[in-house]
C-alpha cells in the first residue's frame, strides 16, 4: 500500500514544563485536509509548529515522504507553506515588499511583478504600495496570506486560523484557492474557530480536547460516525490504541 506523504506518529508535546497532548498520530494524503480544533489553549499552534519543523515534540516524529522532517530540514521546508497566527508583517516594509520578504524567509525568492500579482489575487492591489503601517488589520492579515496567492504552492500548507480578521469576501477567496489546491493533489493543515465554506472532499479532523478526554480509542465510534456523503467521499479515519489522537472524517 502507498504510503502518506505525510504522518505524525506518537506526537507529544510540553510547554512550559506542561504536557499539552501526546499520541498524536495521522497520515495525510496528497488532496487530504486535516482541519486541528480544540479549545483555547489546547495545543492547536504547538502543534502545527511541531508539524512545521519549528519545534521538537516531547516524544514522536513528524515524517515527510518517509523521513523525520528533524532530518530533512530545509530539505522539508521547501515542501511547505507555514502560515502562523500573528500577521507577522514588517510595518516599516510596503506591502509587496511584505511578500517578497515573507517569501524569502521560507527560501523561496520573489519579484516584485511576482508580489504585486499576489496582493492583486489577494484584492489588495489597490495598498501594494503602502507601508504596512498604514494597513487595517485585515489588511495586514491578507499581506501576510499573499504568500497562498504565489504559484506554485509548495505541497502542504499548514495554517493557523487562516480565516481570522479576514472579511466574508477574503474567506470565500481563501476557501476557493484552498480547494484547488486540494484539488490539484495538495495537502493542508488547518485551524480555526471561524465559519467557513472550505469543505474538503477528504477531510480528517483532529479534535485536541477529545484527546486530552482520552476519547482516542473509540475507532469504532469513529468510523461508525462518518457521514454517508463523508464516506462516499472517502474520508478516512484512523487511530491508535490508547493514547491516540482522536482523528475522525468530519464536516466543518
Ligand atoms: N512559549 C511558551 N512558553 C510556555 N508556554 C507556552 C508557550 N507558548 C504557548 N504556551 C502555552 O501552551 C498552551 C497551548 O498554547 P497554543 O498557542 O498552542 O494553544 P492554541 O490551541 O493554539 O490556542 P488558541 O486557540 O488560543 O490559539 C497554552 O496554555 C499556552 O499558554
Amino acid at each position: 500500500m502507498k504510503r502518506a506523504p505525510f504522518q505524525a506518529c506518537a506526537l507529544a508535546c510540553e510547554r512550559g514544563g506542561r504536557r499539552l497532548f501526546e499520541g498524536v498520530d495521522f497520515a495525510l494524503s496528497e488532496g487530504e485536509a486535516l482541519w486541528l480544533s480544540g479549545a483555547n489553549g489546547s495545543g492547536k499552534t504547538s502543534l502545527l509548529r511541531l508539524l512545521a519543523g519549528l519545534g521538537l515534540p516531547a516524544e514522536g516524529e513528524v515524517c515527510w515522504r518517509g523521513k523525520p522532517v528533524r532530518e530533512l530540514r530545509e530539505d522539508y521546508h521547501r515542501h511547505v507553506l507555514y502560515c502562523g497566527h500573528a500577521a507577522g508583517v514588517k510595518d516599516d516594509l510596503s506591502a509587496w515588499e511584505n511578500v517578497v520578504y515573507g517569501a524569502a524567509l521560507s527560501g523561496r525568492r520573489v519579484s516584485r511583478g511576482q508580489a504585486e500579482a499576489a496582493l492583486a489575487r489577494a484584492g489588495l492591489d489597490h495598498v501594494a504600495m503602502l507601508p504596512a503601517h498604514a494597513l487595517s488589520q485585515g489588511q495586514r492579515r491578507r499581506v501576510a496570506l499573499a504568500r497562498l496567492y504565489l504559484d506554485p504552492l509548495p505541497p502542504l500548507l499548514l495554517l493557523d486560523e487562516p480565516f481570522t480578521a479576514l472579511d466574508a469576501q477574503a474567506v470565500q477567496a481563501l476557501c476557493e484557492r484552498l480547494a484547488a489546491h486540494l484539488d490539484g493533489g495538495g495537502m493542508a493543515v488547518y485551524t480555526t474557530h471561524q465559519a467557513h465554506s472550505l469543505r474538503p472532499q477528504r477531510l480528517q479532523r483532529l479534535d485536541l480536547d477529545q484527546l486530552a478526554a482520552g476519547h482516542g480509542d473509540q475507532q469504532a465510534w469513529r468510523t461508525d460516525q462518518l457521514s454517508a456523503p463523508s464516506r462516499a467521499a472517502g474520508v478516512s479515519a484512523q487511530a491508535r490504541a490508547r493514547p491516540a489522537a482522536h482523528v475522525q472524517g468530519a464536516r466543518p
